[in-house]
């Protein structure tokens, strides 16, 4: 196995990671256009750190604005193995409450403006998302929030809308009556790209509102959603400074197949692929590319 790279990608109210030794600023181009920013590279001890914030800093970008794949492609250049996604949710549990980090092993896309495949016309693809999250990533996750001694559970589903706006009260009640646990607006595609492109991938679901089916809780805002994340934000650093301190120098396989997961995918013969497209994959596939 490779050096393993800690990727993290921040969400809203998180544009900076603060701790990080050895920082640069670098620029990567992508044949699948404009990341969210810049990357910033740099190392907690000897773990090796690439940081995105998903909306730019200054939060300029919407959720249906990111280009989902031209960050986890320039993650991916930049040599991230694993990835953990910060993310303020919505709460459909009582039970998860504000200031709670969730660690969900599962998503349900109800995205419809995004471009969810690097795949597609010239080279045709069918990944498993079947178990999304690297098992062994969360499980360092839930090493290090114990270790800090951070309210957090394990499991839950993650439903992801396309907003920008908030959920109606049917929509809400619909979500939480189907079972799921949490809501949010950017962890599809995200999440199938990075299975996509071979990255070991895990989300921390920051609660910060009850959504709008709480009877004791208004609707959602804006304002509530940053403020929950300010008094949340020293906690998201202690448990990124904890797992990138813990982290392993190699990296390590995963239970659910993101380092392989290209290995039987691709179904396009080599005959009928496009060349213009594989040159664009040269990132995200180039290990089964090269090979074939
Ligand atoms: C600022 S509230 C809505 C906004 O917050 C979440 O962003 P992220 O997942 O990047 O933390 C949610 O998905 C919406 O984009
Ligand atoms: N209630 C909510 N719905 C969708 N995305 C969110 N992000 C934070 N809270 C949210």
């Amino acid at each position: 196995m490779s050096e393993a790279v800690l990727g993290i990608i921040g969400g809203s109210g998180i544009y900076d990671l603060p701790g990080l030794t050895d920082i640069r600023e670098e620029r990567i181009e992508s044949p699948w256009g404009e990341p969210s920013d810049a990357l910033r590279i740099g190392r907690i001890g000897s773990t090796k750190i690439v940081f995105l914030p998903r909306h730019g800093r200054g939060h300029a970008l919407s959720p249906s604005d990111i280009n989902y794949r031209a960050n986890i492609d320039v993650l991916k250049r930049a040599g991230v193995t694993d990835l953990v996604s910060l993310s303020a949710c919505g709460s459909y549990k009582a039970e998860l409450y504000p200031g709670l980090f969730v660690l969900v092993d599962q998503f349900v896309d109800r995205t419809s403006r995004r471009e969810s495949s690097f795949f597609g016309k010239g080279c045709v693809a069918h990944v498993s998302v079947a178990h999304p999250v690297g098992p062994g990533l969360q499980n360092r996750l839930a090493e290090a929030a114990e270790a800090e001694e951070l309210p957090f559970v394990r499991g839950g589903t993650l439903v992801t809308m396309e907003g920008p706006q908030f959920s109606t009260y049917a929509e809400s009640m619909t979500y939480r009556g189907l079972g799921y646990d949490l809501i949010g607006m950017t962890a599809m595609p995200e999440a199938k790209l990075a299975r996509e492109a071979e990255i070991t991938y895990a989300t921390v679901a920051m609660v910060t509102d009850y959504d709008c089916w709480h009877e004791l809780h208004g609707a959602v805002d804006v304002a509530s959603v940053v403020a929950v994340l300010h008094e949340n934000a020293d906690k998201a650093r202690r448990l990124v400074a904890r797992l990138a301190a813990d982290f392993p120098a190699e990296r390590e396989p995963c239970p659910a197949g993101s380092h392989n997961a290209l290995d039987n995918a691709i179904i396009t013969a080599p005959a009928f692929r496009d060349p213009a497209l594989l040159a664009k994959l040269d990132a995200v596939a180039g290990r089964v590319l090269k090979s074939a």
